[in-house]
């Protein structure tokens, strides 16, 4: 199969019919809620914490909290509740989960949206948990993930997920390609294309955005949303600390599968790094909203709807030469 990733690919600019690209609508629905733009922070504990759920829910952003705190997650959707914001929460898919679930069902406790976070989500076990929350929550929207083929969302899909989030290895701090051999790691783009064509319901294209035209570009290939990591992970309001090395700053990125985040060196597939500070995560968010809209105006509509319909060139091994 002939593959791309995002750096091989540009996209090919239609007539403008915008007077300004402040006319551009780059909100999207995703489940129950409408959002500002097609973007969410990593459900990562080096990315999110409670203070900056609250503060994009408040904004109209989507957000997925982490799962890397279990015992807090039941206090977390009551608090998000009681301040008539919607609540986002992410589970595994190991034992003590169901209990968790048994107990959001049993206090009445219903998030509006459930994310499925393991590594390797074609799995009868993520099925399993896909249909169990169906059964006990059956008004939360759940996504499940992360695959890598059209056979993985179809069967999530048919488990009744009704989101899938597509993306094996390609993240900044992944190891998972080097470590197994597998993933989607230089062909991120194509497989989010490939997924896209067999998918019923939503895709969520997670990892390997590394510039903000990577946006549109996920949306060009069939994302309705698109997770990223370490380019939202730097910002004042991130969970790490600022780190000063030779006048510089930098935040500290960790993958949700090292050593750091699981205290052991045990099936680590993840590693710890630096990314530069980049101040408010407010300002980084305003101007993702204003290159999508840009990306719409050249894409010669008013929408989102209109990047999926546009031309691409392939240009492997070409575009970023001297760019960076
Ligand atoms: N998007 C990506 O490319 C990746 C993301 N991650 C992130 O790291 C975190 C930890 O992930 P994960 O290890 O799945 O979470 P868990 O530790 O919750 O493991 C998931 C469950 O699936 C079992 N399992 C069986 N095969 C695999 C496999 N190949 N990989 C992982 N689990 C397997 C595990 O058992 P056992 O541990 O006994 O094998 C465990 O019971 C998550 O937040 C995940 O999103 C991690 C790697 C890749
Ligand atoms: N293979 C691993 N993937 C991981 C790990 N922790 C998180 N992730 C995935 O990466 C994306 C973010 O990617 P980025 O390119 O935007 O930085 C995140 O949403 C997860 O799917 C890990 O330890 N190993």
């Amino acid at each position: 199969m002939k593959t791309f990733d995002y750096d091989d690919i540009q996209l090919v600019p239609n007539k403008c019919v915008i007077k300004s690209r402040k006319d551009a609508d780059t909100s999207v629905k995703f489940g129950p809620h409408t959002f500002k733009i097609p973007v969410v922070p990593a459900n990562m504990e080096s990315v999110i914490d409670e203070d900056l759920a609250i503060w994009l829910a408040q904004n109209d952003y989507y957000y997925v909290m982490h799962r890397f705190n279990p015992e807090t997650r039941a206090a977390f959707v009551k608090m998000m509740h009681e301040k008539g914001l919607f609540a986002s929460i992410s589970v595994g898919i190991k034992d003590d989960e169901y209990n968790f679930i048994d107990q959001l069902k049993s206090e009445q406790l219903n998030p509006e949206y459930i994310t499925i976070d393991v590594a390797h989500g074609h799995s009868d076990f993520v099925i399993k948990m896909i249909q169990y929350i169906k059964e006990k929550l059956p008004d939360t929207f759940v996504t499940a993930g992360n695959v890598a083929t059209p056979e993985a969302v179809r069967d999530l899909e048919n488990a009744g997920a009704d989101a899938t989030k597509v993306g094996v290895g390609p993240g900044k701090a992944c190891i998972t390609k080097l470590k197994t051999g597998f993933g989607t790691g230089g062909w991120q783009l194509s497989a989010i294309r490939w997924c896209a064509k067999a998918a019923r319901k939503p895709i969520i294209a997670d990892g390997g955005i590394r510039h903000n035209g990577d946006i549109a570009k996920s949306v060009r290939f069939g994302a309705s949303m698109v997770m990223i990591g370490s380019m939202l992970a730097g910002h004042l309001e991130s969970p790490g600390h600022v780190i000063n090395i030779d006048g510089k700053q930098y935040k500290q990125y960790w993958g949700s599968a090292s050593e750091v985040q699981k205290g052991a060196y045990r099936n680590v597939e993840g590693k710890q790094m630096l990314v530069p500070y980049r101040g408010s995560i407010k300002d980084t968010l305003t101007e993702m909203q204003e290159d999508l809209q840009s990306s719409i105006s050249y894409s010669g509509g008013r929408d989102l709807e209109a990047i999926r319909k546009v031309d691409y060139m392939i240009v492997k091994d070409s575009i970023m030469n001297g760019d960076f």
